[in-house]
């Protein structure tokens, strides 16, 4: 069977910086993938080129077996590839309303309430969005992540700058609305504890490079992982 979305031998490079070497992912639908590793490790950079956003050295990206290594993020977007983005990018002046009705209907969607209603944003509909909490924003970007029906959605940190508890229930959001939708997601998160709650799949990234890769049991048993990467915390 062909797999959904295939990242193959994908590198990239900065100048002389080699971001990324050779990293390879398979995602599946309703398959939760995560992605960590310590700061500079590529996470970003991977996230980046496989929406589009960045331009592979080498290697190839393929859509139901299709390559897409050269197509840009609009038209991914369209054909069923989205993502969100480490800094929330709600507009301030806008309502949640607003914002979330705009890109549904540039993306068709037919179950805006449904997305709402699952990431418990009804109560803040007509607030404007610069006014309601942070961990809610986050909130926001992922439901405009979901809209549309994507089939694969890639979510750099959507955790980052949320406590505890807003961390928990947003990975909670993030698997559950995957499981239910069949999107096959790539979730990159800082929040180790949280990624190896959430993902069936971990990969573990250190210098642009796979260092391990495998359900979430088999890369906390990596002695490679926790030398240079979890240490005793594993
Ligand atoms: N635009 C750029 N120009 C040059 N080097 C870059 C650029 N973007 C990233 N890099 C370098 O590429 C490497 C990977 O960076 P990247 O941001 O992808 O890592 P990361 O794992 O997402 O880090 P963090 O956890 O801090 O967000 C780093 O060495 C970084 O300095």
């Amino acid at each position: 069977m062909t797999a959904l979305f295939v990242a193959e031998k994908v590198s990239v490079r900065y100048g002389a910086v080699k971001a990324l070497t050779d990293v390879d992912v398979v995602l599946e639908p309703g398959v939760v993938h995560g992605v960590i590793g310590p700061n500079g490790a590529g996470k970003s950079t991977f996230i980046d080129a496989l929406s589009g956003r960045t331009r592979t050295t080498s290697g190839r990206v393929l859509l139901d077996g299709v390559e897409i290594t050269r197509r840009p993020v609009g038209w991914r977007r369209h054909r069923g590839i989205s993502r969100s983005f480490q800094r929330t990018s709600v507009f301030g002046s806008m309502t949640v309303r607003a914002q979330l009705e705009m890109i549904a209907h540039r993306h068709r969607e037919t179950d805006l309430d449904g997305i709402v209603t699952a990431l418990d944003l009804v109560p803040v509909l007509d607030r404007v969005c610069s006014e309601i909490a942070y961990g809610t924003q986050r909130s926001v970007d992922l439901a405009m992540a979901l809209i549309g029906r994507p089939r694969v959605v890639l979510l750099d940190e959507p955790c980052a700058g949320l406590v505890q508890d807003e961390s928990v229930r947003m990975l909670a959001h993030v698997r559950d609305l995957c499981k239910e939708r069949e999107v096959a997601a790539l979730l990159v998160e800082h929040d180790v504890d949280g990624v190896f709650r959430t993902c069936d799949r971990i990969t573990v990234l250190d210098l642009g490079r796979v260092l391990a890769s495998g359900d979430p049991a088999e890369v906390r048993a990596n002695e490679d992982v926790v030398r240079a990467y979890l240490g005793s915390a594993a």
